[in-house]
């Protein structure tokens, strides 16, 4: 669960007096999520989430996320809006923590990944890369190829209790990306987090309906974002790779932003890349998470097993291009 604030009737109260959207009928944390804490808020208007953002969040960075979601919001991506209290603010402080209102999105995240999904996941990933280009804020990527190095040196003593040869097998990739990786590609605002939770489709329909959790964008290698999602939402819940999903997310992306050559022949180094950023901070949290804490930590073996996968692929065609 993911209550890591708590918020009296009060509060909220006084909190939602400071906009213009009506009267407060219910207020519930939601258990979904790992950083922040979420409360979905019903006003006699509509529902909003009100999200208090909690340790991993630096509040530096806000303004560039909620700026980004009324920027992506305003280009008709469907992405919650930040809610503006009457004096113009979004950005205001709850409970000693910063705190937003943002829109609520219906819709809801697959629970089975089936092959459509991906292919709206690739026009979503492209329309939101696309809209992204005019944003005129800036935020580098602290989870790039620099952040990996000391979050590694924070946890390497413990990598082989995690799995025996894991230290090994971290040092020598860093070693290859750090002196391989693609720095010229197209770049822009990325999520950088697109996980299946974090993508919302209304039943039955192929088309995204959202897009949430804008806490990772960043600016970075647009071909990135989509190895992060090729490794999110194209793998079975067994290790093997479905290469139709993939497919079906590489060739909807296409048909919206054009993927250059050097993206495409760049995708299996991106997405060792993304195997390692993610394996990192799961294995991050997999030490550090006390074991009485409310969360359960990600398994970072899962990635060990998708880096494993990129590390033998030495072309995109792997990827299911050139097979339609
Ligand atoms: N705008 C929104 N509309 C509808 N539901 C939302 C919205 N924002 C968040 N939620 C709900 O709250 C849950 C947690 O949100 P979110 O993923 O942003 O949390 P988080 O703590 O940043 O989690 P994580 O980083 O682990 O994915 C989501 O799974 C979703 O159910
Ligand atoms: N999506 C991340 C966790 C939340 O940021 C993971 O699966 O490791």
């Amino acid at each position: 669960m993911a209550v890591y604030t708590d918020v009296s009737d009060e509060d909220i109260a006084r909190f939602v007096a400071e906009y213009d959207i009506g009267n407060v009928i219910s207020f519930k944390g939601i258990a979904e999520g790992v950083e922040n804490t979420n409360f979905l808020l019903q006003t006699d208007q509509a529902s909003f989430i009100l999200t208090l953002y909690e340790k991993r969040v630096n509040p530096d960075d806000l303004p560039f996320y909620l700026g980004l979601m009324d920027h992506l919001s305003a280009k008709g991506l469907n992405c919650p809006t930040p809610i503006h209290g009457r004096d113009g603010v979004a950005l205001r402080r709850l409970c000693g923590r910063p705190a937003a209102i943002t829109s609520f999105l219906n819709g809801m995240s697959p629970r089975r990944i089936m092959p459509h999904h991906c292919t709206g996941l690739g026009t979503a990933l492209a329309q939101l890369h696309t809209a992204g280009q005019d944003f005129d804020m800036y935020l580098g990527n602290a989870l790039s190829v620099k952040g990996w190095r000391p979050l590694f040196e924070s946890c390497r003593a413990d990598a082989d209790g995690v799995q025996p040869g894991l230290e090994k097998l971290i040092e020598d990739e860093l070693a290859f990306l750090e002196a391989n990786w693609p720095h010229q590609l197209p770049a822009g605002v990325i999520h950088a987090d697109l996980f299946p939770d974090n993508v919302f489709f209304f039943p039955g329909k192929d088309d995204v309906s959202g897009l949430i959790d804008f806490y990772f964008a960043c600016n970075d290698l647009l071909a990135y974002d989509i190895a992060i999602c090729m490794n999110a939402w194209c793998f079975e819940p067994d290790n093997s790779f479905n290469v139709t999903k993939a497919r079906n997310l590489l060739s909807s992306y296409g048909k919206v932003r054009t993927l250059s050559d050097d993206e495409l022949a760049a995708l299996p180094i991106l997405a060792r890349g993304a195997s390692l950023r993610f394996l990192l901070t799961r294995l991050y949290d997999w030490i550090n998470t006390p074991k009485d804490a409310l969360v359960t930590p990600k398994n970072p073996r899962e990635y060990i097993n998708k880096l494993r996968f990129h590390q033998r692929i030495d072309s995109a065609g792997a990827y299911g291009l050139g097979e339609e």
